[in-house]
């Protein structure tokens, strides 16, 4: 997916917050984008998603998923029913069992939500509500999937769920906002773009980007864990 001479003015700004900038997206893998807070990493993705005017050419088109931040939840709904929820739209599936459930998802999915199906999500801890999201998301197939901060406040175990069921998908292309390092050195194959001064600063492919990791600069955008 390539953005060239991308420009984008904020509505009631008098100057464009990002002006030509260009992205060339590998697609069928998972890429990164990093940044310092208020780089404009949100932004950028709302702009691969259609969801902002911009001058200057996005191609090809592709379907999109956007997982943000948490959404909110009613504390009395089960994983049952938020399943029924969020794959019944996708699937036509009005009420969902544990047994429909195998047709509909992947492995590490089924294997998460089976020991929680009945439970209130009111029942859960934060970083389980929040995987449970991402995970019945992540089964609606698109071909553009964009993830902001996925693994801020889950716990690394919960981000290797993660990270099984994005691998069991390998045909979509990923953009994945992230401060944290460890989820960049999880994936065997992928870019990492570098966004700074409103502009791709720089980005790196997995044998390059273990040089970068030492540079000072570069490195205040990651937290230290
Ligand atoms: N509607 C708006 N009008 C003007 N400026 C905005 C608007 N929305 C965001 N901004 C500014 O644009 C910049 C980029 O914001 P954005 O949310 O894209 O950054 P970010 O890199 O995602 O930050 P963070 O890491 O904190 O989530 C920020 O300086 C922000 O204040």
């Amino acid at each position: 997916m390539q953005l060239k001479s991308v420009s984008y003015t904020f509505p009631r700004a008098k100057t464009p917050f990002f002006e030509n900038l260009n992205l060339d997206l590998p697609e069928h893998q998972v890429n990164f984008l990093i940044g310092q807070n208020g780089a404009g990493k949100t932004t950028l993705a709302d702009i691969l998603l259609g969801l902002r005017p911009v001058t200057g050419e996005i191609t090809p088109k592709l379907s999109t998923l956007y997982l943000n931040q948490k959404l909110p939840m009613l504390p009395a709904i089960r994983v049952c029913d938020v399943a029924a929820l969020v794959l019944g739209v996708a699937t036509g599936h009005v009420k969902l069992s544990l047994n429909d459930l195998e047709d509909l998802v992947d492995a590490p999915t089924l294997t998460f939500l089976t020991p929680i199906w009945e439970k209130h999500y009111s029942d859960l801890s934060g970083g389980q509500q929040k995987l449970v999201q991402l995970l019945l998301f992540l089964q609606v197939d698109r071909d553009l999937v964009v993830l902001d901060e996925p693994t801020a406040f889950i716990d690394r175990q919960h981000v290797a769920t993660l990270f099984k069921v994005i691998k069991a998908h390998p045909q979509r292309t990923y953009l994945m906002i992230t401060h944290d390092v460890r989820d960049i050195e999880a994936f065997e194959q992928y870019r990492v773009f570098w966004l700074a001064d409103r502009q791709i600063k720089q980005s790196w492919d997995q044998t390059t980007f273990a040089d970068a990791a030492n540079e000072a600069e570069f490195l205040q955008n990651f937290q230290t864990v």
